[in-house]
């Protein structure tokens, strides 16, 4: 009997970059399954429909529209790759009995390792002066070049769910003062190992921060939540870093605020969309960073979450309880 089909657009193949990625990728769901990628089953539907059991989805890839569950009448489950699923609509998929569920936990040290990378190049300013170094016209150090302090600065994290919180530990070491602003409050104990100070009023904390990190998942409730009004009562010296989504920046008011000297700088692994067209005022700015969503982005991240999502297929498959499930 054939393998059942997992149906996948998790990356390019001919993206050279990424075929490591693909490789473990595969070699972990061809154990049980059979990998059909998007564009082979796009070439004849009939063939492959009724095989397929899982889609694997990884960020926006493949787009699961109803068309498309639509087709697979023995589609057993949507496995994204990714602990954030904004981009999938988890009530129409789950009104076709179809399970969903996602890869949280163990992208949480690789994602908030990230946020401190970006947080410390943005405040050491370590992209522009390793550009300036390499520049045939630097004869000279420049050694009255001034960036910002990092140890001893108030840090406030917008979400304090796993990723915020592992933010905040590694906030912590640095000796960071930490703020935060959750819809719910941590308890005492988790906010005093960190030392973290709660703010129930997001505007009450963001004038108290050198750096606000956003960690926040998605949401209806945090769509642009950092907009206008959030940037004008930021310190003008104030550095935005965003892990999370780029739906809950307002980029045009982001835009607006560092070109009005409103915030002094933004690190962006996220924008929306991904990437920004070329044309995209962000990315001609001297006092923005950008990177390619890349939270996630390390080899044994990648292998624990294609790995995660395999077991969540299999468990779909033979009926039993899900490791990571999303049920809204
Ligand atoms: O952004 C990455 C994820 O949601 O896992």
């Amino acid at each position: 009997m054939s393998k059942p089909l997992v149906l996948c657009s998790y990356l390019d193949r001919s993206a050279g970059r990424w075929n490591g990625v693909t490789d473990f990728f595969v070699n972990i769901f061809e154990k049980r399954f059979k990998i059909i990628w998007m564009d082979d089953f796009e070439q004849d539907v009939a063939k492959y429909a009724k095989d397929v059991v899982a889609i694997a989805s990884f960020i926006k890839r493949p787009p699961v529209t109803e068309e498309l569950i639509k087709k697979l009448p023995n589609l057993k489950i949507v496995a994204n790759i990714g602990v954030g699923y904004n981009h999938l609509d988890v009530p129409m998929i789950r009104s076709f009995g179809v399970k969903v569920s996602n890869t949280p936990l163990v992208l949480d040290d690789a994602t908030s390792d990230l946020g401190m990378a970006l947080l410390l190049n943005a405040g050491r300013q370590l992209h522009s002066n390793i550009t300036l170094l390499r520049s045939p016209e630097t004869t000279q150090i420049d050694t009255n070049y001034m960036t910002n302090d990092v140890s001893g600065t108030t840090i406030g994290i917008l979400g304090m769910g796993r990723i915020g919180y592992k933010v905040a530990q590694r906030a912590k070491a640095f000796n960071m003062k930490i703020l935060y602003h959750n819809r719910s409050r941590r308890d005492e104990g988790e906010e005093a190992n960190i030392g973290a100070q709660y703010y129930s009023n997001l505007n009450e904390m963001l004038p108290h921060c050198d750096y606000v990190m956003v960690t926040l998942p998605l949401t209806a409730e945090t769509q642009k939540i950092m907009g206008s009004a959030q940037f004008k009562l930021m310190k003008s010296t104030a550095i935005l870093v965003n892990i999370s989504r780029g739906g809950t920046v307002d980029q045009d008011a982001l835009v607006h605020a560092l070109t009005h000297g409103e915030i002094q700088f933004a690190a962006l692994d996220v924008t929306e969309p991904e990437p920004l067209p070329r044309d995209h005022k962000l990315l001609s700015l001297e006092n923005v960073i950008i990177t390619p969503h890349m939270g996630s982005g390390t080899l044994n991240t990648r292998i624990a979450m294609a790995q995660k999502a395999f077991d969540n297929v299999v468990a779909a498959v033979d009926g039993t309880a899900l490791p990571s499930e999303v049920f809204k």
